[in-house]
């Protein structure tokens, strides 16, 4: 198997693996899985799109759609769903994703992950979201199981065992988080519409 096709093969289950994880919790939270299917959709379809190269990495991304004017910078116009915006977007759930993943990491075994769950969107996505959208999550939230039942959801083993690959993954993301903000913030591209 070539290397492309192993690496869209492995995004492929990631995407499929995020959407049952999501389905798993219920269909309260399947208004949340389809927007993030959705925006991951549109960054697929640019990388493997006819100017595909462009979009091999976030650096690359960036310098191709403002070089080439593919942005809506003050309003929503004719670049709605660029990469940047997408992006964007979805590296501001990263942000919750990172919040939550350290209160989930430390919490004790009766914590209730609807609490860990909410003050992580508060801190972080809530802000960007419109008085509806924040009360949907907030029910959707209210369903999630004790952090020992969602540990048994996301089927990672002991709590012991997750907590330590919870311990191994929160640097990655961070980082991986610090990257972007740093180059949008370059760009002035914390606020695109
Ligand atoms: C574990 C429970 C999962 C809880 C997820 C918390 C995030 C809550 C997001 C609620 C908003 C979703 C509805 C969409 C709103 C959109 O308007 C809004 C703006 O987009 P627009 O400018 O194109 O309209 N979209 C967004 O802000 C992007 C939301 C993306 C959410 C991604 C959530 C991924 C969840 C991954 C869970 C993985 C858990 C792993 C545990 C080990």
């Amino acid at each position: 198997m070539s290397q492309k096709v192993a690496v869209d093969a492995l995004r492929y289950i990631s995407v499929l693996l995020l959407f049952r994880f999501m389905n798993s919790l219920g269909t309260a939270f399947s208004f949340i899985s389809n927007d993030a299917v959705a925006k991951i959709q549109i960054l697929e379809n640019y990388r493997c799109g006819a100017n595909g190269q462009m979009y091999f990495t976030v650096q690359s991304m960036v310098k191709y759609e403002v070089d080439h004017r593919l942005v809506d910078l003050e309003k929503r116009g004719n670049h709605y769903e660029s990469g940047c915006r997408t992006l964007l977007r979805l590296h501001r759930a990263l942000k919750w994703l990172q919040l939550f993943l350290e209160k989930l990491r430390v919490a004790s075994d009766d914590s209730k992950t609807s609490v860990l769950c909410s003050e992580a969107y508060n801190d972080s996505l809530a802000n960007y979201h419109p008085w509806i959208v924040r009360k949907a999550a907030a029910i959707a939230f209210y369903m999630l199981p004790s952090r020992a039942s969602f540990f048994e959801i996301m089927n990672m083993g002991p709590s012991e065992k997750v907590v330590a690959t919870l311990g191994d993954a929160l640097p990655l993301i961070s980082k991986t988080y610090d990257i972007t903000q740093e180059l949008y913030n370059q760009h002035c591209f914390l606020d695109l519409p």
